[in-house]
């Protein structure tokens, strides 16, 4: 995203904050950023910086791509140097710890008087930075800030359109990731283009249930932050949580998958956490209940598969014919 906004001529100045000294160094020097973007040159304007400071004191928009597990403490240190009304956008699909945490509302909480939004769809990284022709959502209550986000980075190889609806676009991008490390593991067992195209449909289904109980509004899973990003994460290889899905079906362990991932799949962890609040909720997730008892109850990935085929039969699109009561499995 930074490197759209760099080379947007209408942006006078687009600086990335980063940890790390050496990768600052390289993208101010090299103008690459070889570990993540290895097949792309950065334009030659995008500046890096250690200094929080320097990142967000005189930005117009400050967009927020920290995983979710650090997004609030470092939203909290950059806060001191945020002014009232600045305009921050979260690109984050995660949920954090304790409780149910959504990134724009810790934005909220942990930046005062900003102004929030969030940006999510199927938004590859490498195929962004690449100039791959995509697109994307800006969803948030403020009509100035989604105008600034679109202008920012809206080009030609980039189209960014709007939404309301913050919590449906958040809880997309999260939930996504859930059914994209399904998708790899039946892709690593051959489960046939049938098999794809039911899972992705009956994914979309139950994320939109929940979405819908969560308060959020389902039509916005129609758009490119549900169909979009659940399409291109459910397909594509450059999806890390698919790559964990696709090495789950090889039965590799979890533990090993993501210690050699050396990058994040936010997957994991929202499983666990959208299983047990769909529990505690009583909304049906099965294809949720069913990674959660691969990834954290060591049940086989055949007997999740035999279980989910087996559940009693119910409406397509639930939005028309309301469901009949729970699935329970028709045979034991
Ligand atoms: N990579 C992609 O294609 C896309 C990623 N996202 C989302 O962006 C978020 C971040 O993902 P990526 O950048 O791809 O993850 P990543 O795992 O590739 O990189 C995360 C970066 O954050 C840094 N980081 C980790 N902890 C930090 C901390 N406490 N303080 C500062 N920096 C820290 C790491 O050093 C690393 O550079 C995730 O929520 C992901 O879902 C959204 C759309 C596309
Ligand atoms: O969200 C993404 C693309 O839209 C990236 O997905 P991963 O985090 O699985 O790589």
């Amino acid at each position: 995203m930074a490197s759209i906004a760099a080379n947007n001529p209408q942006v006078l100045d687009t600086v990335q904050w980063i940890r790390d000294g050496d990768v600052v160094d390289e993208i101010n020097t090299a103008h690459t950023n070889l570990k993540y973007l290895p097949d792309t040159a950065l334009p030659l304007n995008l500046k890096a910086t250690t200094s929080l400071e320097e990142a967000v004191r005189n930005a117009e928009l400050v967009m927020v791509a920290i995983p979710s597990e650090h997004f609030r403490s470092v939203c909290e240190d950059a806060a001191e140097f945020s002014h009232s009304g600045q305009f921050w956008v979260s690109l984050t699909k995660g949920i954090a710890q304790p409780g149910f945490q959504f990134m724009s509302a810790i934005l909220a909480s942990a930046v005062p008087g900003c102004v929030t939004g969030v940006l999510s769809g199927p938004n590859l990284a490498r195929e962004v930075a690449a100039q791959v022709p995509t697109a994307t959502v800006i969803a948030s209550e403020s009509a100035e800030l989604r105008a600034v986000t679109q202008l920012t980075l809206g080009c030609d190889s980039f189209r960014v359109y709007e939404n309301s609806d913050v919590f449906g676009v958040e809880l997309a991008g999260a939930l996504k990731n859930i059914y994209a490390i399904i998708a790899g593991m039946a892709a690593a067992m051959n489960l046939g283009e049938n098999s794809k195209a039911m899972l992705i449909t009956r994914s979309l289904a139950e994320m939109s249930r929940f979405a819908e109980r969560m308060g959020a509004n389902p039509m916005t899973f129609l758009g490119l932050a549900g169909v979009g990003d659940l399409v291109v994460t459910c397909s594509s290889p450059l999806s890390r949580n698919y790559r964990v899905g696709y090495s789950l079906g090889q039965h590799e362990s979890v533990e090993s998958i993501v210690s050699s991932l050396g990058q994040v799949a936010e997957g994991v962890n929202t499983t666990r956490l959208v299983a047990e609040r769909a529990r505690e909720l009583g909304i049906d997730m099965p294809l949720a209940f069913g990674l959660y008892a691969i990834l954290y109850q060591q049940v086989s990935v055949d007997k999740v598969l035999r279980s989910l085929m087996s559940r009693g039969q119910n409406s397509d699109v639930e939005f028309i014919l309301p469901r009949s009561g729970p699935e329970a499995p028709s045979s034991s």
